[in-house]
């Protein structure tokens, strides 16, 4: 098995609603995101998968994160979740399982991390 990993980072705001502490307030962070694939054959490049191919469809979700006010995402705030280092390492692998499984046939998105300081992360994968 061939394992590939990419990171990203994005800065953006949030605030955690019932949050029982400082964390409920609006501030911001830098996230740090990790996306990992895998498979099994390499293609006649000796490639799983185009590193650009995977920078390019994580490129297209971070764009839409960063520099915004993250509860105001559709899917997270009021009427969606939290947004926390869990929930967007959840969101991040949904808006990504299809598009890299349309890369190659038998690649599949093995995990999303992020991280929203260094010393802290999140990771979600399907299990
Ligand atoms: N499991 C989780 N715990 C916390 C999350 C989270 O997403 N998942 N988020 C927060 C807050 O966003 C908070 O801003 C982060 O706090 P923390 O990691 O403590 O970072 P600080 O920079 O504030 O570091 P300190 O060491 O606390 O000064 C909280 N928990
Ligand atoms: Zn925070």
């Amino acid at each position: 098995m061939y394992q590939l990993t990419v990171n990203s980072k994005f800065s953006a705001a949030h605030s955690l609603c019932g949050y029982p502490g400082d964390c409920a307030r609006l501030h911001g962070h830098t996230w740090n995101v990790q996306v990992k694939v895998k498979g099994n054959n390499l293609d006649h490049l000796g490639m799983l998968v185009d590193f650009k191919a995977i920078k390019k469809l994580l490129a297209e979700v971070v764009d839409q994160l960063d520099h915004s006010f993250l509860n105001e995402i559709p899917g997270f705030g009021q009427d969606g979740m939290n947004p926390t280092a869990e929930n967007l390492a959840y969101y991040i692998y949904k808006k990504l399982k299809n598009p890299i499984a349309g890369i190659r046939e038998g690649v599949t998105l093995q995990e999303i991390s992020v991280w929203e300081s260094p010393d802290a992360y999140a990771t979600y994968r399907e299990e």
